[in-house]
């Protein structure tokens, strides 16, 4: 696939850090007696002066763009791991949420895609933080990652558009994994199934869906999903991410939320973590359901040694209207939608 300049003014993908980082500050100390003394009697201690760059500028530290968060801030770890009915739905209500309606007691959605169900796991508590199994079929993955091979190089005419600088200009984050934005009507699947999942989700609040090819040793670095002020008019805030694995990672590549902690493979204490998996998808929340981001959805797609995929949705509190490729519209989506609708809902 070749790549275009054309740039569209709302820039797929995080949008990094909210505050400048700051700059290390160097205190001149003068130096005591006992200093004085200590420093004729024993070796000097090495200096904790601020490591330098060439121009003799102190480095910026990921802690610096991102500082730690308090250990006020409230988050809540899942309290086993077998799906709870109950812990799900306290898990979501402040946010937009699952429509719980379409899952058994067990997690198993009521629908089957050709004798496959999906299966829901609350993987975090507070902020929730869900992966849904078998969201997608080997057969959709391929079809999806085969969308970007085929792209034109007419960017109004193919189904997907690369874009070239994904990120937000202001952001420190780093992206070296290229970005697609993807025609509403080449992708009615993943929309479907977004819908089918989420609560109250109309099809003008999605933004352009994306597919994202990480190569061998790309990545995504620490940021947040949420949409700076100054773009707020378009649809407002992100109020979920839904991205889905169309490939498994044998290396790196997992899906990384620094400040939480999950309960897996029954250990506690690690950092909550998904690694891709053909067909799963994962669901969180950039946002509360009132638009006010949540400071606690600090993530990466961290280093992919082998290729990594997704396709990728985001899901804003109003309309929004896409500026990539050209006359993309979420209504172009609805035929097609209401087609998997039919095959999936009445069997
Ligand atoms: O690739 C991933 O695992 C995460 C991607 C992501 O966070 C993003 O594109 O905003
Ligand atoms: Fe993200």
């Amino acid at each position: 696939a070749s790549t275009t300049s054309f740039r569209p003014s709302c820039f797929a993908g995080g949008f990094g850090a909210k505050t400048k980082p700051k700059k290390a500050k160097q205190k001149k100390v003068k130096p005591s007696i006992v200093d004085e003394l200590k420093r004729n009697s024993s070796p000097p201690p090495a200096p904790e002066s601020p490591k330098l760059d060439r121009f003799g500028l102190p480095v910026v530290t990921e802690d610096d763009i991102f500082p730690p968060l308090s250990d006020d801030v409230i988050r809540t770890p899942v309290r086993n791991a077998q799906f709870e009915r109950n812990e799900v739905a306290e898990a979501i209500q402040n946010h937009l949420g699952v429509n719980l309606n379409n899952f058994d007691d067990q997690g198993y959605s009521i629908h089957s895609e050709e004798g496959r169900k999906w299966k829901l796991n609350l993987l975090h508590s507070d902020p929730p933080v869900l992966t849904i199994d078998n969201f997608f079929s080997r057969q959709e993955c391929e079809e999806y990652m085969h969308l970007v091979d085929s792209t034109s190089d007419e960017y109004d005419e193919g189904n997907t558009i690369p874009i070239v600088s994904p990120t937000f200009a202001n952001s420190i984050s780093r992206r070296t994994s290229t970005t697609y934005f993807c025609r509403y009507s080449s992708v009615p699947t993943l929309l479907w199934k977004a819908q089918h999942l989420l609560n109250n989700v109309d099809v003008h609040q999605f933004e352009e869906p994306q597919i994202v090819r990480y190569r061998n040793g790309q990545e995504f670095s620490w940021h947040y999903d949420e949409i700076p002020k100054v773009q707020l008019e378009n649809g407002g805030q992100r109020l979920a991410t839904l991205l889905v694995y169309l490939n498994d990672v044998e290396r790196g590549g997992a899906t990384v939320f620094r400040d939480l902690t999950a309960l897996s493979d029954n250990k506690r204490g690690q950092q909550c973590k998904v690694s891709p998996k053909q067909g799963t998808a994962l669901l969180f929340f950039p946002s509360f359901k009132d638009g006010t981001p949540d400071q606690r959805t600090l993530h990466k797609g961290e280093v992919a040694l082998d290729e990594k995929m997704i396709a990728q949705v985001w899901i804003h509190e109003r309309e929004y209207k896409a500026s990539a490729p050209m006359d993309n519209f979420q209504a172009d989506a609805l035929a097609g939608m209401d087609a998997l609708k039919e095959r999936f809902l009445t069997q």
